[in-house]
């Protein structure tokens, strides 16, 4: 069943917490599925889930959030979520075109009832000085900055081997050096004296990242940045973590490596224990939750979101070899040889 409301007063704060909800309160504007359940004695209204967020309306509003990376793909949908919450949300990026098009298209999920707004600013998070302009725009435009998203980012497929130096430095400033400039100017410039919450969006690099080892390094060095970052700065009561997503289809994504862009999500589904990619839609939440007061008691942590995928199976294939050192030689080396050729005329 579907129907429109606005969820108002207390209750929505994320799924866990649903079973405990203990009314429904109604109005206008935000989308939401009720999943009834109906007994022999009873109706009783079993969850709720808003389509643009599972959070309570309202939760956001008047706060101000930098999303980077804002207009597509998973930035978008974090963008979605906090207009919908109520959030001033600044998006910045490099493309002008794909910055207004989505704050135009975004717009049009802000009621007529809502404080929210959307401001689409050009940046790049590679450039000190456009970092330095972002944030003091900001501040210019809405007064305060309460949530940063370090969303902005990527990379090109290639084997470690093939990489120029200049092709490694561009996708380590702006995965990591991007990231830190970011959290250092809004730092400098706002929470230092007001706190506020900051997510860093990484990626499932536990295992290394190959074919795309200079992300794996830059997101692995911004789990640590973020750790630092949250004892540096708790006495001014920011808290920062991060949020690492398995492989996440968009189409933004996807058209990034070109041509090898549907072999390279179509090779990772078998890799992943829910055997289907996941979507921007699945990241915002998590993003929301951690800069929501639900995650008041939360800092330095990083929330993976990749139904499982870091404990599972890698895309990397190692072909058959001969090419390690041999094993040095003792009675273990030769049990295996005598067992090797116990077993041979059986295989
Ligand atoms: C599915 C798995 C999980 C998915 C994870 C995701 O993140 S999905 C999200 C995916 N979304 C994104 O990743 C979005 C954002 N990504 C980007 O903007 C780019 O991928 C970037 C980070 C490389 C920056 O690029 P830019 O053009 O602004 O940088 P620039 O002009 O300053 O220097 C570029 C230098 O880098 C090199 N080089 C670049 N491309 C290639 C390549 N294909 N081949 C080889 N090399 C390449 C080359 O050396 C080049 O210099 P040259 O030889 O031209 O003098
Ligand atoms: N999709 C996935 O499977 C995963 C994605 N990630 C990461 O999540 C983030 C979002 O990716 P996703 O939404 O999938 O892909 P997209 O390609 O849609 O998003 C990347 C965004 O980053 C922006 N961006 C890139 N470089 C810069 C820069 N120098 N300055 C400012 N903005 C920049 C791009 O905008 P513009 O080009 O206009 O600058 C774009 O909006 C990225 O950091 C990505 O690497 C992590 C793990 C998995």
């Amino acid at each position: 069943m579907t129907a429109r409301y606005v969820l108002t007063g207390e209750g929505f704060y994320f799924v866990g917490r649903f079973l405990s909800v203990g009314g429904v309160h109604h109005g206008g504007s935000v989308s939401v599925r009720a999943f009834i359940l109906v007994s022999a004695t009873s109706v009783s209204v079993l969850f709720i889930m808003a389509a643009g967020s599972v959070f309570r309306a309202g939760l956001f509003n008047h706060r101000v959030a930098i999303v980077t990376g804002g207009a597509t793909g998973i930035g978008k949908a974090i963008t979605a979520e906090l207009l919908q919450l109520g959030c001033h949300v600044v998006i910045a990026s490099r493309k002008s075109e794909r910055l207004e098009a989505a704050a135009d298209e975004l717009s049009q999920l802000i009621s007529s009832s809502s404080s929210a707004s959307i401001t689409a600013l050009r940046c790049n998070i590679r450039q000190e000085d456009e970092v330095r302009n972002l944030v003091a725009s900001t501040l210019r435009l809405h007064g305060r900055i309460d949530y940063l998203v370090n969303n902005g980012g990527g990379q090109f497929s290639s084997p470690a081997a093939n990489m120029s130096v200049k092709g490694w430095n561009a996708v380590i400033d702006t995965n990591l050096t991007g990231t830190f400039l970011c959290c250092r100017e809004v730092y400098s410039a706002w929470m230092k004296d007001h706190g506020g919450a900051i997510v860093n969006i990484i990626a499932d690099m536990w295992r290394g990242f190959p074919g795309m080892a200079h992300t794996g390094a830059a997101r692995a060095a911004v789990e640590n940045l973020t750790k630092s970052l949250a004892i540096e700065w708790a006495s001014s009561g920011v808290r920062i973590n991060s949020v690492a997503p398995g492989t996440i289809f968009s189409k933004t994504a996807m058209e990034n490596y070109k041509e090898l862009g549907p072999v390279i999500f179509q090779m990772a589904v078998p890799c992943i224990p829910a055997k289907r990619l996941g979507f921007p839609e699945e990241i915002s939440p998590a993003v929301c939750f951690l800069l929501s007061p639900a995650a008041s008691f939360i800092s330095g942590a990083t929330l993976k979101v990749d139904a499982g995928q870091s404990l599972y199976d890698s895309v990397w294939d190692i072909p058959d070899h001969t090419a390690w050192p041999e094993p040095p030689e003792g009675e273990n080396v030769g049990a295996l040889r005598d067992m090797v050729k116990k077993l041979k005329p059986k295989l």
